[in-house]
């Protein structure tokens, strides 16, 4: 991941309409390599939806999100394969093992299964089925995948809803290192996260 100060991810101009109403518009940022922006605001006020636009899931009514100059929507692919998006579902297989899920996604994504397991303290529950976890351990596996493989572009939403004190102080190292490494990230949250010096964008 180059770190050349340069903003990677910017938003320009955005607007999101949701039937006739306005969820947001004229929404601009720019954030450089190892840049994290939060995203606050009431329930309803758009953060997911701005991060599903930044995923490329959901395409803006009016303006473009772009990646070093272009335009996300112009090569879909090579934008999925560049972030890891974590939305409120875990999106685990619930018949499959905590190391299983784990694997299946290191298949996907490249990695190595053991150290993803250690970052989240999740080797005592590498056995069980991830439908016998309770919500908490299963955020954290979902947490886990961000420690496989290296992409530049974190898109978090609520990444520690239901996590517990010591789980979310793991993350600390993990964020940091990202961001060290020329990461972004940007997380919707209604509660602090383990990020320092992180920009702020109220929806
Ligand atoms: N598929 C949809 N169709 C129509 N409206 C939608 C759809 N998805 C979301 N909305 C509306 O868009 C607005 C923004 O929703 P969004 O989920 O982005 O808010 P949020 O800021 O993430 O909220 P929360 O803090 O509750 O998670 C809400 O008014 C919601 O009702």
């Amino acid at each position: 991941m180059a770190d050349d100060g340069a903003a990677i991810l910017e938003a320009r101009d955005l607007a999101c309409l949701r039937g006739d109403r306005a969820v947001f518009a004229g929404l601009s940022f720019a954030l450089a390599p190892g840049e994290a922006l939060l995203l606050t605001g009431a329930n309803g006020a758009g953060k997911s939806t701005l991060l599903r636009m930044l995923a490329g899931l959901l395409p803006p009514t009016e303006g473009a999100v772009l990646w070093r100059g272009n335009d996300i929507s112009d090569d879909a692919a090579a934008h999925a394969r560049r972030m890891r998006y974590l939305s409120h579902q875990d999106a685990l297989k619930p018949a499959l093992t905590v190391t299983e899920n784990l694997e299946f996604f290191a298949r996907l994504q490249g990695g190595a299964v053991g150290p993803a397991l250690a970052a989240l303290a999740l080797a005592p529950l590498a056995d069980l089925p991830a439908r016998v976890l309770s919500s908490g351990q299963k955020r954290r596996l979902a947490l886990a995948r961000l420690a496989l493989a290296p992409v530049p572009l974190w898109l978090l939403d609520e990444p520690t809803t239901g996590v517990d004190a010591a789980s979310v102080e793991r993350l600390r190292p993990l964020l940091a290192a990202h961001r060290a490494a020329g990461g972004v990230v940007v997380a919707a949250t209604h509660i602090p996260l383990p990020l320092d010096d992180a920009r702020d964008l109220r929806l």
